[in-house]
């Protein structure tokens, strides 16, 4: 492990404790059989493939295997607050997206990163376990796409199975207290948080269960988490399972390739890599590829289904012509508006992770350590630059931190968003002994669209990635992500804020020094400066009739013209989720299991 040591401390923590969960496994590790054949093989264990995973093993009649490239979540991985520091060990396949020129001028060798969890249960391992569904109208107006079964009417049953919610307040008919995925309130606040709330609603933010009736409006945040610890897709789906004689999950196995049929265009295995070798596993029934939003889009272009053009010109036999990758949806946000406050009422990170009682507080389920990324409120908003006819459906989400980028000294949170040293010293820096904390405006309907390629036909290097960030013609997503900030400056304006005499820190970012501060010229240099993405890329197999000619599966996920083939995963949703895109991810798994069980009559 010394030899490991690559001076980044926070990879060789996590690394250590991954080593030392492979000594304790909880998954039964069997000898690999070549062209073993099973009923279903599903490939990637995030929260969509561990629905599936489980809900179709409940059929004893059906074998299934599910393929991980992954190792086991450890111990780490259930602390929430630690999510951040995941993202620096090998849980995460550390994507970066191609540099551009129109944003993340003041990242890290200009490049947004693009993490995305390797492991079992995927990015809900990883990720910041903020549960949000989205708007009623996402779901119309996917169904409307020409999408039958997918109306907000058709999948709140699928919200309520997954579900056991533990939360103070919410609304009645939206939530349910036994499915296998703990909701919670989290259970460690700032003082700022309940402050903030308040101020919201001073400024005409209705207190809402954004996971109920009304969308609009502000909530304390819900989060993933059971008893202050992590709830995810593998131990809630696959834990419970992992003994089902029916199912074999089988982790460290990377699917490199969908076997197809060319004369019948139906699939009928997968090739796979487990400790450098090479295997097959058949499958009778189908298989279903559920590596998410990136690596869906990968394994289907190297097995022949993608754009012609594309893959003929990497040598790869076509057998879908398909738009596969060439949309991306993409949650930006602007983590730059920070808020010095003349009390302590933000979290002191510092103080909590050298305190003692931290770690005793963990055991019983509470403190800091419990806190979902510091991330303490949401709130949806319609701007009042929004074109959209319907006033119920939100343009920005604010997301509030009890924290700001300077409060961990730029250990790690700078390297979350990519902010370069020479910025993060100007900036942020000089709070560091402050009272700080930020609320960053997400935008929720890019109008501007990222797109995947590969960037080779050797299925072991990584895809290409256009975000594409705020290249859309008429410039609205950096307007309404303006339009945003003067939103949170409402609410900073408020009576109770001014209280704590809430002032927005007016350090220029490097290169917008000379724009006149506040002024929406300077905000737009400021959010191409420094931009995060919040990881809910969606679209890149978009759902969708055959005659939608950006559709790869129709709706019941099933690629058009191959047989024997779904994806069922985050990719295929085909709308910008007014969301986090967790909730979905599970709710597709729920929803597909059904569409396959009742296609096959059970
Ligand atoms: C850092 C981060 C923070 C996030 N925070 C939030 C949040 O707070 N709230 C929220 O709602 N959403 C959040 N998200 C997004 C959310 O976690 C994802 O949308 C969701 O996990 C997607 O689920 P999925 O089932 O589509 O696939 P994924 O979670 O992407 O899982 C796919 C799985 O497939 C595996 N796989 C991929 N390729 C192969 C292959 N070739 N062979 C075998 N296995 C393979 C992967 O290793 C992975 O385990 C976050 C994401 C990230 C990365």
């Amino acid at each position: 492990l010394y030899d490991e040591f690559t001076g980044d401390i926070s990879r060789f923590l996590i690394n250590f404790s991954t080593r030392e969960t492979a000594l304790f496994t909880e998954y039964p590790t069997g000898v690999i059989v070549d062209n073993a054949t099973y009923d279903f093989v599903i490939v990637g264990s995030g929260p969509s493939g561990s629905v599936l995973a489980n809900r179709l093993s409940e059929n004893p009649e059906w074998n299934i295997l599910l393929l991980e490239a992954g190792e086991e979540p450890s111990w780490v991985t259930d602390i929430p607050v630690a999510c951040g520091a995941l993202e620096y060990s090998d849980y995460n396949w550390g994507y970066t997206c191609e540099p551009q020129s129109g944003f993340c001028r003041d990242c890290m060798d200009g490049i947004l990163q693009y993490p995305h969890g390797r492991v079992l249960g995927g990015s809900s391992i990883i990720n910041y376990m903020i549960y949000t569904r989205g708007n009623r109208l996402d779901f119309d107006r996917w169904a409307a796409m020409g999408n039958p079964g997918w109306s907000f009417d058709d999948i709140l049953p699928y919200f309520l199975k997954l579900e056991s919610a533990h939360l103070a307040i919410k609304d009645d008919g939206y939530h349910n207290n036994d499915g296998p995925l703990s909701i919670s309130d989290a259970s460690y606040r700032s003082k700022l948080v309940d402050v903030y709330v308040k101020a919201s609603q001073e400024a005409g933010l209705p207190y809402v269960d954004n996971n109920g009736k009304n969308q609009i409006g502000v909530s304390y945040v819900q989060t993933t988490t059971k008893n202050g610890k992590r709830s995810d897709a593998e131990n809630a789906y696959l834990r419970p399972i992992r003994n089902r004689n029916n199912i074999k999950i089988q982790k460290a196995s990377r699917a490199t390739k969908i076997l197809i049929d060319s004369c019948s265009k139906t699939a009928y295995g997968v090739e796979y890599v487990n400790d450098g070798k090479t295997y097959r596993a058949l499958a009778t029934k189908e298989v279903i590829s559920s590596a998410g939003s990136f690596n869906s889009p990968q394994l289907l272009m190297l097995s022949g289904i993608g754009p012609k053009t594309h893959l003929e010109q990497l040598g790869i036999p076509v057998q879908s012509d398909l738009p596969v990758g060439k949309k991306m949806y993409d949650h930006a946000l602007f983590p730059g508006l920070v808020f010095q406050l003349n009390d302590s009422i933000p979290i002191n990170l510092v103080e909590e992770i050298v305190n003692p009682l931290t770690y005793i507080q963990y055991s019983e389920g509470k403190g800091f350590l419990t806190s979902s990324n510091t991330v303490e409120a949401i709130s949806y908003v319609k701007t009042n630059i929004s074109t959209d006819p319907d006033d119920s459906y939100p343009d920005i989400e604010l997301v509030m931190y009890g924290i700001s980028p300077a409060a961990d000294h730029g250990v790690l949170i700078r390297r979350n968003y990519n902010i370069d040293q020479n910025t993060y010293d100007k900036v942020f820096k000089p709070l560091e002994s402050k009272y700080t904390y930020q609320v960053s405006p997400m935008l929720l309907h890019p109008k501007s669209l990222g797109r995947i390629e590969l960037r080779s036909s050797n299925p072991l290097h990584p895809p290409k990635f256009f975000a594409n960030y705020f290249t859309d013609p008429e410039n609205e997503d950096i307007e309404t992500l303006i339009a945003g900030i003067r939103e949170i400056q409402k609410i900073n304006r408020t009576p109770t804020m001014q209280k704590y005499n809430a002032t927005l820190v007016r350090t220029p970012l490097p290169g917008c020094e000379d724009i006149e501060f506040d002024s929406d010229a300077y905000w737009e240099c400021a959010i191409r400066s420094i931009i995060s993405s919040l990881y809910h890329q969606t679209a890149t197999c978009k759902m969708g009739p055959k005659n939608d000619t950006e559709a790869v599966v129709d709706h019941k996920l099933k690629v058009h013209g191959i047989k024997g083939l779904r994806v069922i995963d985050v990719s295929v949703i085909p709308v910008p989720m007014t969301a986090h895109t967790v909730a979905v991810a599970y709710m597709v798994g729920e929803r597909a299991s059904d569409i396959i069980k009742n296609d096959y009559g059970i």
